[in-house]
């Protein structure tokens, strides 16, 4: 168990200068991870192969001493587990054999989960053995209509047209998978945490596409619903949100009752969120990963914007989305001492 900065952050207690780890802190950017994705061609493999997954999650706190890690895997191995075909595709991402009928729903099953899932299950406990006490280990899953977007896509979507065709004309079939993906990311996140994981956060990556109806009953609801579950089975385990895109809707997440902190993306206004969301509820981010890749006095400037704003409240230290391939490596290692070494004013 980690009782480091980053949980005792979650928890309420406030230290001089945030906390920090970035979403995709391991990833093609770094060439340490490059050379370990090298030795397996297919990805789901890499990801259920725990001496690699354990290797890449712990390179980039040994590199830049950042205080949580995350450990290294995808939030498509829940439709995989399930019975889903998944592959990923050389320079395309995601491909998946889509949904295309309710009787498709009938062929997934939560049944093999723990089996299937076994290999991150290894990863996490190998992982937490091995980080410094004082070193966070996050465990994580997409959230249910992010899932169903790649479930019904097949794959990244420009218009999300065909998942939107079957919500909005039959929410009842609709409803049936999110239903299934609840309790699917609530295992799945219940083993995580019985493997070693301090902490979980949801990705809802696409929430930002829908109408604020929908978004309620089907990126909102089915968040709330895992993080009571997975309370009612560890109720000390902090559970961070990141409904990305989402704007001024940011408001309905700030659930206490659920979350321990919300995770803000770019288009989120520091000074906003400071006034609206902060005085709820702990928040992460919002850095735009672009400004990782710029480096040097914006990247200096805007970090510090961001503190000044933020770095007030209670406040974890992130990016607004995931490290893009290009960021320069050096850029991280500034990006962690322009944090460390933030002064807060004395207001
Ligand atoms: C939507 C989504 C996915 N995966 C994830 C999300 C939610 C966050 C977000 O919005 O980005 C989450 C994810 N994916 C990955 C992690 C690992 C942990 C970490 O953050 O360091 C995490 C937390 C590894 C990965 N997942 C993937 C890679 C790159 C593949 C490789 O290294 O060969 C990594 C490091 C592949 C992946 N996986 C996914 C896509 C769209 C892609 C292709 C895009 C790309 O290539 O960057 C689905």
């Amino acid at each position: 168990m980690s009782e480091g900065k980053f949980l005792k952050t979650l928890a309420g207690t406030r230290f001089r200068t945030p906390p920090i780890w970035l979403m995709r802190q391991a990833g093609r950017y770094l060439p340490e991870y490059r050379a370990v994705r090298a030795t397996t061609r297919s990805f789901l493999d890499f990801c259920y192969t725990p001496d690699k997954a354990v290797e890449v999650t712990l390179q980039p706190v040994r590199r830049f001493g950042l205080d949580a890690a995350i450990i290294f895997s995808d939030i498509l191995v829940v439709p995989d587990a399930l019975g889903q075909k998944v592959w990923f595709e050389e320079g395309e991402g995601p491909k998946l054999e889509a949904l295309t009928d309710p009787a498709d729903f009938g062929k997934l099953t939560r049944a093999r989960l723990p089996e299937k899932l076994a290999p991150v299950y290894e990863a996490i406990r190998r992982t937490r053995a091995e980080l410094p006490r004082e070193t966070a280990l996050l465990g994580f899953a997409g959230a249910p209509f992010t899932l169903a977007c790649y479930m019904i896509e097949g794959s990244g979507s420009r218009d999300f047209a065909k998942v939107k065709g079957w919500a909005y004309r039959h929410p009842d079939s609709f409803g049936l998978l999110i239903d299934l993906l609840v309790d699917a990311v609530v295992d799945h996140l219940v083993n995580q945490i019985e493997a070693g994981a301090d902490a979980v956060q949801l990705f809802d990556s696409w929430a930002g596409v829908l109408p604020e109806e929908q978004l309620f009953s089907w990126s909102l609801e089915p968040m709330v619903r895992i993080a009571h579950a997975v309370h009612a089975r560890h109720p000390k385990t902090p559970i961070i949100a990141f409904p990305r895109a989402v704007g001024p809707a940011t408001l309905m997440y700030r659930r206490s009752d659920a979350f321990a902190a919300l995770s803000i993306d770019t288009g989120i206004g520091a000074h906003w969120a400071a006034r609206e969301l902060q005085p709820h509820i702990c928040l992460q981010g919002n850095l735009d990963p672009l400004m990782l890749v710029a480096g040097g006095a914006a990247l200096e400037r805007e970090a510090t914007r961001i503190l000044d704003k933020l770095g007030h409240g209670p406040f974890v230290f992130n990016l607004g989305h995931g490290v893009v391939p290009q960021t320069p490596p050096e850029h991280v290692a500034q990006l962690v001492e322009v944090v460390r070494n933030w002064k807060p004013s004395a207001s």
